[in-house]
């Protein structure tokens, strides 16, 4: 079997991603995609388009070391028949800038962008990185009329993983058997759930300092890793991969991404990251939590902050 055939959608039609905005999260993202082989065919377009073609290129320099994808440097119309469309274009954030101050020069980028897309795709699925990165989901949905299940934002997914990573760091155990979850604003306002959290279903023995810790260093980790490099992009590129391969091979995961909230803990009319069902319909389905008292609040107050944030932009909306 060939890897065309063998990444190919049910209906025997090559599957297509186009990652919009390559830059250090949508190149690296790329690069993690071709490594491995989740599509057919990889497309990339920046504003700056000698950065897309020499990424392109790059690339397909190292197809004899991986299997066959088609990789080129294109435009707006190779959206066209486009399984996921990843938009990670945007203005990064510089040291001791929050994200939510990236909003209104974002927004203008994005409406470009998805005006663009729009005229030649209206059945894939959009799939958001850039921050802050639930109100440009909020903002792609409604500038795109899509239903919100074809509009992901990467979320809390990242948060999730780097909340794991420091648990099983703590108790010497490997993060993948650690079941733990923030949810919320991407971002400061973000809330571990530390009710739920277990491995082996059992409870974590951590005392009150050792939690304090580990949440600060998730919530803060993109601080921390812009002050040392000015950037973030591994770990992000891992989590879009994983979103794409749970739409691709219709999962079905139970991943923390942002998505339309219509009653959410008595929220709604927000994107927020919950944990959902992913599969080739985009979110399927939202999982509502039991939070404790204290959750539901903060959960609360981080879903405050993103409404604040949209009705600041609703103008463009
Ligand atoms: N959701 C998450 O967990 C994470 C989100 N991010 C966010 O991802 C975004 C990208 O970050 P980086 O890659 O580090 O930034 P970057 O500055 O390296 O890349 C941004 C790219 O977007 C391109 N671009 C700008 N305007 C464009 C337009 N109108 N059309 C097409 N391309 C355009 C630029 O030419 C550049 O190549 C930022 O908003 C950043 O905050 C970063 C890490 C994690
Ligand atoms: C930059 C960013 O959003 C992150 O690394 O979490």
């Amino acid at each position: 079997m060939s890897i065309s055939e063998k990444v190919s959608n049910e209906s025997g039609k090559k599957t297509r991603i186009v990652v919009i905005g390559t830059g250090a999260v949508g190149s690296t993202t790329a690069y993690t995609l071709l490594l491995r082989e989740r599509m057919s065919e990889l497309v990339l377009i920046d504003y700056n388009q000698a950065k897309a073609k020499g990424d392109a290129l790059d690339m397909n320099h190292g197809l004899p070391f991986t299997g066959k994808v088609d990789v080129w440097a294109g435009d707006y119309s190779d959206c066209a028949g486009a399984d996921i469309i990843i938009i990670s274009a945007g203005v990064a954030q510089k040291q001791g800038e929050t994200r939510l101050d990236l909003l209104k020069r974002n927004v203008d980028i994005f409406n470009h962008i998805v005006e663009e897309v729009m005229k030649y795709n209206d059945t894939g699925i959009l799939l958001v990185a850039t921050n802050p990165v639930d109100i440009m989901s909020y903002f792609t949905w409604k500038k795109s009329g899509w239903p919100s299940n074809r509009i992901i934002g990467s979320g809390t997914l990242l948060d999730s993983a780097r909340f794991r990573y420091l648990i099983g760091e703590k108790l010497d155990v490997d993060p993948r058997s650690i079941h733990a979850s923030i949810i919320g604003e991407h971002g400061d306002s973000e809330v571990p759930l530390w009710s739920l959290a277990n491995f082996a279903g059992l409870p974590l023995e951590l005392n009150e300092d050792d939690k304090k810790e580990i949440f600060e260093n998730t919530r803060d980790a993109a601080y921390q890793i812009i002050e040392a490099k000015g950037s973030t992009y591994y770990a992000i590129a891992l989590a879009l991969d994983r979103i794409c391969t749970a739409i691709l091979r219709d999962e079905g995961a139970v991943l923390n991404v942002s998505t339309l909230i219509s009653s959410y803990h008595n929220m709604s009319d927000i994107y927020l990251g919950v944990p959902c069902i992913v599969d080739r319909t985009g979110v399927r389905e939202i999982i509502t939590l039991p939070l404790t008292e204290e959750e539901e609040k903060q959960l609360q107050k981080s879903g405050n902050k993103i409404r604040e944030m949209i009705e600041s932009i609703s103008e463009r909306l």
